[in-house]
């Protein structure tokens, strides 16, 4: 029997996935996995039991990545899942950020009880005005699963699109349209864009990668949304540059004292995937990696271990190492399986970074003292007799 927690709120199209194997518990002090979304994990304490988190979204910027592997616990994400709601949002952003919609909608139900209102808002109608995105040029920083859906969304809006990302995988480059321009400076997007939409994670290096310099080379009445990460902006350099007029809208979905209410942010509750459709998928997708993982010893779509997958297991046992990428260790394992009679049937190493994972298949069932003696060599972070 497996036992896993949520840490969120995980819709129950995923979650009624797990067979009767699995448990859910309210204590994340005895489960083997974890669900989560955007809950802050850094400050939680990680059980010894917990073998797996899996983020049902995108971005795993609340979760202590480098700690999990260190104790051997695989992190998920669910690349793509929520990908559309997000991109959806963003179009609404432009728009909001175009006309004062906003506006628009407080001044009608301001004067609700105006019996002339139909005749009074043809003459206030002016205040709300704005402009098209149709022929206006958006740059896109970012090209992964929102990026690319948000530059071949913008085409077929009449945009002329830009995008900018030096790291683009190759299925992303494959769903590209082609006509988006690339760009491999992206201070030519802060130059030449009306529209500019970050679609990068939050790590180190992109910590306020769009800081007071990038604002500062930015067209007048340039609108900037940020549907990514707060931290990502230089939110303080944001607001003056919206102050001083210098930049016309900024559209966050992160709330925070410096932008909510400020002159020109347009802030909305984090709610780029809050749609039926991404909640739905991103727990389906969430329950299928924990699925693989605890059944078979599988991981696909981790964070900080490789993705490695030998299918179910068809001989007497399966073991799964997590361990540090240093040399020597495979060997390590061989002796001591072949030092106590087993046979290795297949076995899969994969590295990530400073990480590995092997998944072995034996001929003959696993015991507890091989598991204890592949525990003990140095380097291993958890063994785990998945069969
Ligand atoms: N508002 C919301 O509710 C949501 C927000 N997000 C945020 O959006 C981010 C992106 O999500 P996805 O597109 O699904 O992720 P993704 O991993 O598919 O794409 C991220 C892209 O950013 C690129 N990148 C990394 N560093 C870069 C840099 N310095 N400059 C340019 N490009 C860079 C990567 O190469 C990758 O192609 C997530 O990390 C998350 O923070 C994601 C989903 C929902
Ligand atoms: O689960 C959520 O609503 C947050 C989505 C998100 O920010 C992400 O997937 O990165």
């Amino acid at each position: 029997m497996f036992k896993y927690n949520c840490l969120n709120p995980i819709a129950s199209v995923g979650l009624d996935l797990f067979s009767n194997d699995y448990e859910k518990v309210e204590d994340l002090g005895q489960a083997d996995a974890a669900l989560v979304r955007s809950a802050a994990m850094h400050d939680l304490e990680l059980p010894d039991c917990l073998l797996a988190v899996a983020r049902a979204g995108a971005g795993v910027n609340n979760i202590p990545l480098d700690k999990c592997a260190e104790k051997g616990i695989v992190v998920f994400n669910t690349p793509g899942a929520n990908a559309n709601g997000v991109k959806e949002l963003v179009f609404a952003g432009m728009l909001y950020a175009s006309r004062d919609i906003v506006g628009g909608i407080d001044w009608c139900l301001a004067n609700q009880n105006d019996e002339n209102i139909a005749k009074t808002a043809e003459k206030q109608k002016k205040n709300f005005a704005g402009t098209e995105i149709s022929g206006k040029k958006l740059g896109v920083i970012g090209l992964g699963a929102i990026g690319v859906l948000v530059a071949n969304a913008a085409i077929h809006m009449g945009m002329d699109v830009y995008g900018y990302d030096p790291y683009i995988s190759v299925s992303a480059a494959w769903n590209l349209s082609r006509s988006v321009k690339h760009i491999s400076n992206v201070e030519d997007i802060y130059r030449e864009c009306d529209y500019i939409t970050i679609h990068v994670p939050l790590l180190d290096s992109t910590k306020k990668m769009v800081n007071a310099e990038a604002i500062a080379m930015m067209k007048p009445n340039a609108i900037v949304l940020n549907f990514a990460r707060d931290l990502l902006v230089d939110e303080e350099a944001m607001v003056e540059a919206l102050a001083a007029g210098k930049i016309k809208k900024y559209v966050s979905d992160f709330p925070n004292p410096t932008t909510v209410g400020a002159k020109g942010c347009i802030v909305t509750p984090h709610l780029g995937a809050s749609t039926a459709e991404s909640e739905d998928n991103c727990a389906i997708m969430a329950v299928r990696e924990i699925r693989d993982y605890m059944e078979n010893g599988n991981i696909v779509h981790s964070v900080n271990f490789p993705d490695c997958s030998m299918g179910a297991c068809t001989t007497a046992g399966r073991i799964g190492i997590l361990h540090r990428n240093v040399s020597g260790m495979i060997s390590q394992y061989s002796t001591t399986l072949g030092d106590a009679g087993m046979n290795i049937a297949g076995m899969t190493n994969k590295s990530k970074g400073d990480y590995a994972y092997v998944l072995i298949d034996v001929d003959s069932p696993v015991t507890d003292e091989v598991i204890q003696k592949l525990e003990n060599i140095e380097g291993v972070l958890k063994v785990r007799k998945v069969k």
